[in-house]
């Protein structure tokens, strides 16, 4: 039975194949059959005895014991402890004591270099991550020094490490506030973002440690799967670079899959595992403008409900059988594509839904003269990626765009297949239980959850939910006003789409309230926007850019006047996401307050829950809102609803995973 993540050593990462990595093996029945019937039996009635924090906690003991004997020593003593201790570690490995020595070693280097000292909870979550576990940290309790522990633990062992977070500002930020603890410690640093050269990514990866996003390394890590299928097989990889002939640096860019440790592991695990990566190129665009056009027209003459059925929730459409009949009459005796009605089909299918299920400002934006897809769970543009099968060609004629050439699939991953294949993985988020089980069914992962520092200040206030949307930005404005205007709070506003951020800002604006908007539009100055975010009766109208990760520190006078307040002004699909925006405010026991003020008009209960929702408008008519939670049963179901069918999507992913995995092994190609 293969090794679980949790029961490797560091000698699992000394693995000597050229390019390390673990191999993904769908475990055999009798091997379910065998972990299930010991957890059942073995471990089941002693689960509740087992506290997975307790067993992490000597090490806070572990590292008190260095903590004296370091502080009195000089940098360049310290320094020489620090590659006194690689040896150590390459030798005997992870064990407790000689991790608990080297977590002491970082928190010293952390104190002088970044003038943070770790905390003990800080200690637990590293520990636990070294171990392979998925550590859950409430928001802002400081998931980024603590990763530095077991990042530099591994690496001063010799091991590559990868840090994996969402986006390039939090890759690159982290990078850069770390930098100077993994220096001083003798380990090198590097980031991987979006725009950058084989060469630099090749420099970013054979740093100790390395910052990147999911996305950057998902598609490395295919251009290199493709590099490796075009030799013949790992054992020549071996063999040429015994002779020294291959040119290894010339075509692959990772140095294998080693020590991952995902940040915002639910939105990365969950979230992003709905649609796989693909890598493509370009085969020209040839006579498409004209197809896309005529596509466009025909799909054009359609009725809904009449010659297709549209279903807003799944985000799926269908021609009925009126609506074939009807296209082949319009089609008929048209050449080319227009004489297949498999074909002719398809392209009218995927006009009507770029049509119909494609918006502008919410699902991409249009940026000098292209359209640029929006990714929904963090609010940023992806210059790279392109819609398939015809899909973003209409999109482009429909916004009156110049075409891209079409692509051709090379190769194609899923995030639950890549993230399977580290050798040791793990991961850190503020939101995890909710999805702690399908986490550690397909990625292996246990959850343990760690103690707060200090005790959280966040008040979180009754939701006011309005009829229309337009009651809701009235008393989104009213609130501003008084927040920010008359008590000089900090106050940000988090919106779903470009779009609704436009709405707010307009709003806003009307009103005469000076605010920063940042949306995939405006991504320019994030620095500085998030910066500036938390000073006194400042305003900020973001998408979910400023969601995860963003850490907005309070400016004088702030935290006294009662901190920052969030208001969500539209439920996310997922419980999870709604908490990360609530996360920004009330941070290392700073005090702070959010609420959500959303419309009955809002999508996510217009689509999963509309007959309440209709129902609850008749019943509640165009009245004032009030604080209530009469509306948790409509959020609740609604939620679930939009859950429940991502939940089914990634299932799918994975069972295509599976299938493609099968016809792949049979033609003997790798991915
Ligand atoms: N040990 C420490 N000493 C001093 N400041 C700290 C310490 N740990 C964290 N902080 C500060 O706390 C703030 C939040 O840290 P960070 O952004 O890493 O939190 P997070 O857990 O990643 O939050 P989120 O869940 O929102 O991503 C930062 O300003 C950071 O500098």
């Amino acid at each position: 039975m293969s090794k679980s993540v949790m029961e490797l050593d560091h000698r699992d990462l000394a693995v000597g194949r050229p390019y390390p990595e673990r191999a993904d093996r769908e475990p055999a029945v009798h091997d379910r059959l065998a972990e299930y019937l010991a957890k059942g039996l073995i471990q089941g009635p002693f689960r509740r005895l087992r506290d997975p924090v307790r067993a992490l906690m000597p090490i806070v003991e572990y590292a008190a014991a260095h903590e004296n004997a370091l502080r009195i020593l000089s940098d360049e003593e310290l320094r020489l402890q620090a590659s006194a201790i690689r040896a150590k570690l390459r030798n005997s490995g992870f064990a407790p004591p000689l991790v608990g020595r080297c977590f002491a070693l970082v928190r010293e280097a952390a104190t002088r270099t970044i003038g943070q000292r770790h905390y003990d909870v800080q200690l637990i979550a590293g520990f636990g991550l070294l171990k392979g576990r998925l550590v859950e940290m409430a928001t802002g309790e400081g998931k980024t020094i603590a990763a530095t522990l077991p990042a530099a633990t591994v690496a001063l062992a010799g091991y590559p490490v990868h840090l994996i977070t969402v986006n390039d500002y939090l890759a690159q930020r982290d990078a850069g506030e770390m930098r100077a603890l993994y220096e001083f410690l003798g380990l090198s640093v590097g980031a991987v973002v979006q725009g950058m050269s084989r060469a630099e990514r090749r420099r970013a990866y054979a740093s100790s440690v390395t910052y990147c996003t999911n996305k950057e390394l998902a598609f490395d890590y295919l251009r290199d799967r493709v590099a490796l299928t075009h030799r013949s097989s790992s054992l020549h990889l071996s063999l040429g670079r015994l002779r020294g002939s291959l040119q290894r640096d010339e075509d692959l860019v990772l140095r294998g899959l080693y020590f991952g440790i995902v940040d915002e592991a639910d939105s990365i695990f969950i979230d992003e595992a709905r649609t796989p990566l693909i890598l493509s190129s370009s085969t020209g665009a040839g006579e498409e403008r004209l197809q896309c056009e005529q596509g466009l027209r025909f799909a054009s003459t359609l009725v809904a409900g009449k010659h297709f059925q549209i279903d807003l929730a799944e985000r799926n459409l269908v021609l009925t059988e009126e609506g074939r009949r009807e296209l082949g009459e319009l089609t008929e005796g048209l050449q080319g594509v227009w004489s297949s009605v498999r074909a002719r089909e398809e392209l009218v299918t995927q006009a009507l839904t770029a049509m119909m299920l494609f918006n502008r400002d919410q699902h991409y934006v249009v940026i000098d003269g292209k359209v640029q897809i929006v990714d929904e769970s963090t609010g940023r543009v992806m210059p790279d990626r392109s819609w398939e099968r015809g899909l973003h060609q209409l999109i482009e004629v429909k916004e009156g765009c110049e075409l891209t050439d079409r692509r051709e699939t090379l190769a194609r991953i899923t995030y639950q297949r890549l993230f399977r294949r580290y050798i040791r993985l793990s991961g850190m988020t503020g939101t995890a239980h909710e999805v702690a089980r399908e986490i550690k069914s397909v990625y292996g992962l246990d959850v343990v959850r760690i103690p707060l520092n200090r005790p959280s200040q966040r008040r979180v206030a009754l939701p006011l939910v309005c009829t229309t949307s337009a009651q809701k930005l009235r008393i989104i404005a009213d609130r501003v006003e008084r927040l920010a205007m008359a008590e000089g709070r900090a106050v940000l506003i988090g919106t779903r789409s470009v779009g609704a951020s436009e709405e707010i800002s307009a709003a806003l604006n009307a009103r005469g309230i000076a605010h920063a908007l940042l949306n995939a539009k405006q991504d320019k100055d994030e620095a500085d926007v998030v910066a500036a975010a938390g000073e006194p009766a400042r305003v900020t109208v973001a998408t979910n850019m400023a969601g995860r990760g963003t850490d907005i520190r309070l400016g004088a006078g702030v935290a006294a006047r009662g901190g920052l307040h969030v208001i969500l002004t539209e439920y996310h699909d997922s419980r999870r996401v709604d908490r990360q925006l609530f996360g920004r405010c009330a941070r290392q026991g700073d005090p702070g307050s959010c609420e959500a003020i959303v419309s009955l008009q809002d999508d996510l209960f217009v689509i999963h829950a509309g007959g309440m929702t209709r129902l609850l408008a008749r019943l509640v008519g165009g009245g004032v809102p009030i604080p209530s939670r009469l509306y948790q049963p409509l959020r609740w179901l609604a939620q679930f609803q939009a859950e429940r069918r991502h939940g089914y999507v990634r299932v799918q992913n994975v069972k295509q995973d599976r299938r493609l995995d099968r016809v792949l092994a049979f033609s003997g190609r790798g991915e």
